[in-house]
């Protein structure tokens, strides 16, 4: 190390963008130096101060304090302390001493670091490199932006991730089956359009009751932080900063529909605030008809037609019948849909598509095809003559079944639904536990009191369905449901039950009488409740220790809520909708659960809940499976069960009720099946390309490499390790961090996994893998700074002389382009690596990464300095030489690049407008975007050009 001597200029080894040190005091062991270009004064001990000394050579370029650029013309160094002679532009010589000179400097190419003394080691330049491999993987990979996520990877979801999520700004109807995730559906296509640029600001609009639900799963699954908006919060923001709109204050919000429908002002800033994406959670509450439209709808309508991606959630479609389904979609694309009646229509006409691809699919279908001309003449009306010619004559071939998918692919591009509406169904996914149904007659209350017997013979729907009304204040005695309950649920401590009847009031007085009288730890769950109230009683019931063993639910309550971790469901009285029913079973029936939903219906004999219990059950079989044409069966029967559940029980009746509706479910299901919902099916998973993409993460998302990987880069940023279990780590910042902080790791640090099924357990570690904002944000650093950009080895290669002098270094193709062009997609290789020697010859292909690697040795780092500073002019030169070398290849690089935008995107547009001549569900915008995409990258590339990265000087003993 030089001495230290005041008005010198030095420079940080670990943070250079300090700019350049001058020394202002030394003491015996300590020296003081000033960062003038941040304004910053650091001390060091002089014995082990990381800095390096900073003397330009003659012929340098460098700019006095004033920002005037010169050259130096000659240099003396009097007493340690340098004078520079200088020349500016117009050949005037001036004196420059050095404490003058620009302290903003910053060495952004390698050699001028290398030049200044900084020399990073071996095992930095070689994690650099690393690091620019690893990222530019992720970046190219199929799954990115679906890696980070903390969930299991479910091949149903990950496929309408993977097809929606590459799309600009999609507009899509997520309507799978309950519990089947759609919530990580959306989170999943939120994370990667967030990830990759394509929207960086998103509002997700959800009912009262599933507020926190949605902002921990986005956090917890996602790492995606939301600000929770609702009147009083907003209020506080106004105050707080006067003429703000609340809504601007964050990147991503949440906040209910009620909020928002409620307050007319609250929208307007809502519609102001620019989003990219807006998510509607339990869609079905838009109600809609061609002469009205809800509250709810007007107010998301509104929002719908001014942010460009819209996702709505839905597990019953069709809930509120086809018109409402309608309106729905008519959300998404009111250009497509504008018309009920032709939509009606359509709905019709995908029955023959539907048949013509069983027919394509059927087993045998090689031998079948052969005496039909009849499907190629259909097939040719669809997708043309020559289409169906193309696969008439791959009838001999081997060939045949990938024609046949392409045909099959194109039909549903085609003429399915599968570009707005995605619906996965229980059938389709693999690994749903049974469900069961339990029935308990119970005896009509023995003494139902002379009144309360009149009040029954005049009591309208409502009141039969729910007894409680009629026995009022002396319900709880009386009614022998209470009693059974208590009796279930004495007998079976050890069991966790969710009870769910229609009305907060008999919620809340059956839970208190559980509680106060029964001596059952019990919760309840209303409508009426405040949201942190709503939670704590959900966290009570789902504590695994001191827990309520059963909560007690409203209808309302407990929608889109997840309580899987209990297999018992009381439904204390039925819904009439089976939509509705088919809700509160999906509380239970979702992914997670591992036993068998167990449902218990206590009931009265005889009554109008028997009469329902058993259409239900035996008529449209919607307790132990999920019914998919309940809706439809509820409206055609309604007008026969009505008065059926108004009139004594009559078994013959009740028989004659359900034989016509099992009949006409099982017409319904046959036609479904035929009809749209197998195209449905088909187009919103493929399975063989969904279990594809699955498998493809489980290898791009190789813990074992990220693991090890990550490991070297925490040692070099001193982060501290240590083991916590077998799969997971305790991180925290070291004392001698490279950086003072990294972004995602929190000062007092922090536990985390690389294992997926850990992580999946345990939701307090953090899931690290290519997308955790630790590993994104340390490879950040590196790629944008100069970590590892410089380093100097020796090797022993006998061929080599010893003294010759090698030069590696690492180009990448750079092309400054805004983060939603994914610029990266389109550039054909990571690095362009290039070694030299002092003559000028290309040793690349001799001389390997590999090689280099296994024969480096270190340099010891005063050493290396003194290498650089005798072999200055040669490693110049032959920079020079790596930089001429760089330029040739860059054309072809530039070409390629361009190549790879016109097949990707060109295809893809191709595509697009030959269907969009066909398929009115191609939305003009859509195709307009990726031409303007092509346009823009063509035009970016332009400028794309190679940049030194790093070099590595290498000297042969
Ligand atoms: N890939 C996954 N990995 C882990 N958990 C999952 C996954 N998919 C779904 N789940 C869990 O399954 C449950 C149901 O998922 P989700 O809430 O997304 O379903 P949904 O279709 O939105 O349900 P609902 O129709 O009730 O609104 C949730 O507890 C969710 O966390």
């Amino acid at each position: 190390m030089s001495e230290f001597i005041p008005g010198q200029r030095w420079i940080s080894n670990t943070e250079s963008n300090l700019g350049l040190g001058l020394v202002t005091s030394v003491s015996n062991r300590r020296v003081e130096i000033l960062f003038p270009a941040v304004e910053e004064e650091r001390t060091y001990a002089i014995d082990n101060a990381p800095l390096s000394r900073v003397v330009y050579p003659v012929g340098e370029q460098v700019r006095n304090a004033a920002g005037l650029k010169v050259t130096i013309t000659a240099q003396q160094e009097l007493n340690g302390y340098m004078v520079y002679q200088v020349e500016d532009d117009g050949g005037e010589v001036l004196v420059l001493e050095e404490r003058d000179l620009d302290s903003a400097v910053h060495f952004s190419k390698p050699h001028d670091r290398l030049f200044a003394g900084q020399v990073d080691k071996i095992s930095q330049f070689k994690l650099r490199v690393e690091t620019l491999k690893n990222q530019f993987a992720h970046l190219q990979s199929e799954s990115y932006g679906l890696l980070g996520p903390r969930v299991q990877l479910l091949p149903h979801q990950l496929y309408i991730a993977h097809q929606v999520s590459r799309r600009f700004a999609p507009r899509v109807l997520l309507a799978d089956e309950v519990g089947l995730g759609k919530t990580i559906e959306a989170g999943l296509i939120l994370h990667q359009q967030l990830i990759s640029g394509k929207a960086s600001r998103a509002l997700i609009v959800v009912p009262d009751s599933l507020v926190h639900q949605w902002l921990v799963e986005m956090l917890r699954r996602f790492n995606l932080r939301f600000t929770i908006l609702d009147e009083l919060r907003c209020e506080a923001l106004e105050l707080s900063d006067e003429g703000v709109n609340p809504f601007e204050t964050a990147q991503l919000v949440l906040c209910n529909l009620s909020f928002l429908k409620s307050s007319p002002d609250r929208l307007v800033q809502a519609l102001d605030a620019g989003w990219d994406m807006l998510v509607v959670d339990e869609a079905h509450h838009l109600v809609w008809s061609e002469e009205e439209s809800s509250p709810e709808y007007i107010c998301i309508e509104a929002l719908a037609r001014e942010v460009k991606g819209l996702l709505l959630l839905t597990a019953t479609p069709e809930q509120l019948g086809v018109d409402s389904h309608f309106a729905r979609l008519r959300l998404l694309d009111p250009d497509r849909y504008y018309s009920l009646q032709q939509f009606r229509a359509e709905e019709e006409g995908y029955q023959p598509v539907s048949k013509l691809v069983a027919r394509l699919l059927d087993e045998d279908a090689r031998e079948q095809l052969k005496d039909a001309p009849e499907v190629f003449t259909q097939l040719g009306s669809y997708l043309g003559d020559e289409v169906a010619q193309q696969l008439q004559d791959e009838l001999e071939n081997d060939s045949l079944d990938q024609a046949i998918q392409d045909a099959v692919d194109s039909l549903l591009d085609h003429h399915g639904t599968g570009r707005v509406l995605f619906r996965n169904t229980r059938d389709g996914v693999s690994g749903f536990p049974k469900r069961v149904l339990h029935s308990y007659p119970l005896p009509e209350p023995e003494f139902y009191l002379e009144s309360e017997q009149q009040l029954l013979a005049q009591a309208d729907l409502e009141e039969r369905l729910h007894p409680e009304l009629i026995l009022a204040d002396r319900w709880l005695e009386a009614d022998p449901r209470v009693e059974w309950l208590v009796d279930w649920l004495k007998q079976n401590r050890d069991q966790k039950a969710l009870v769910i009847c229609a009305y907060a009031d008999t919620a809340k007085s059956l839970e208190e009488h559980l509680r106060l009288y029964e001596g059952i730890r019990s919760s309840v769950f209303h409508e009426g409740m405040s949201l942190v109230n709503r939670d704590r009683a959900a966290a009570y019931f789902a504590d695994e220790d001191e827990s309520a063993q059963v909560l007690i639910c409203s209808e309302i309550g407990s929608e889109g809520r997840n309580f899987q971790f209990a297999s018992h469901l009381v439904l204390f009285d039925l819904p009439l909708n089976p939509d509705l029913l088919e809700q509160r079973i999906g509380r239970l029936d979702r992914i997670g659960q591992r036993n068998d939903v167990q449902i218990h219906v206590p009931h009265y004999e005889f009554s109008a809940q028997a009469i329902l219990l058993d259409w239900f059950h035996r008529g449209l079989n919607c307790f132990e499976r999920a019914c998919p044409v309940g809706q439809v069966l509820f409206d055609q029967f309604l007008d026969q069960l009505i008065p059926a559940l108004f009139e004594e029980y009559d078994e013959a009746n009740t028989e004659q009720l359900i034989s016509s509706t099992r009949a006409e479910a099982d017409r319904l299901l046959e036609q479904l099946q035929q009809g749209r919902d197998q195209l449905l099916e088909l187009n919103s998973c493929n399975p063989v390309k969904a279990a594809a993409i699955a498998e493809s993460m489980e290898v791009t998302g190789n813990s074992i490499e990220l693991s090890s990987y990550m490991e070297r880069m925490f040692d070099q940023f001193g982060v501290e390790q240590q083991v916590h279990s077998s799969q997971s780590i305790i991180l925290s910042p070291g004392d001698h961090m490279h950086h003072e902080s990294l972004p995602g790791l929190p000062a007092d640090g922090m536990t985390a996994t690389y294992s997926r099924a850990l992580a999946l357990g345990r939701e307090d570690i953090q899931f690290l893998t290519w997308e955790h904002p630790l590993v994104m944000g340390t490879m950040d650093i590196v790629v944008n700074g100069d970590f590892g950009n410089t380093a100097v080895c020796s090797i022993k290669l006998p061929p080599l002389k010893p003294g010759t002098l090698l030069l590696e270094a690492i180009f990448t193709l750079h092309c400054a382009a805004p983060k939603q062009l994914q610029v990266q997609r389109y550039l054909p290789q990571t690095l362009s690596r290039i070694v030299v020697d002092t003559n000028g010859t290309d040793l690349s292909a001799i001389l390997t990464e590999t090689h280099i690697n296994n024969l480096a040795e270190r340099v010891g780092r005063r050493q290396a300095v003194d290498i650089v500073k005798h072999t200055r002019s040669e490693i110049g030169q032959m920079v020079e030489r790596v930089e001429a070398i760089a330029d040739t290849q860059q054309p072809a690089m530039l070409a390629q690049a361009t190549e790879n935008v016109a097949r990707l995107l060109g295809a893809e547009q191709e595509r697009l407008s030959a269907l969009a001549a066909v398929n009115p569900n191609i939305r003009q915008e859509e195709i307009d975007f990726l031409a303007h995409t092509r346009a823009e990258l063509e035009h970016h590339l332009q400028s794309a050009s190679l940049k030194l990265d790093a070099i590595r000087v290498i000297v042969a003993t």
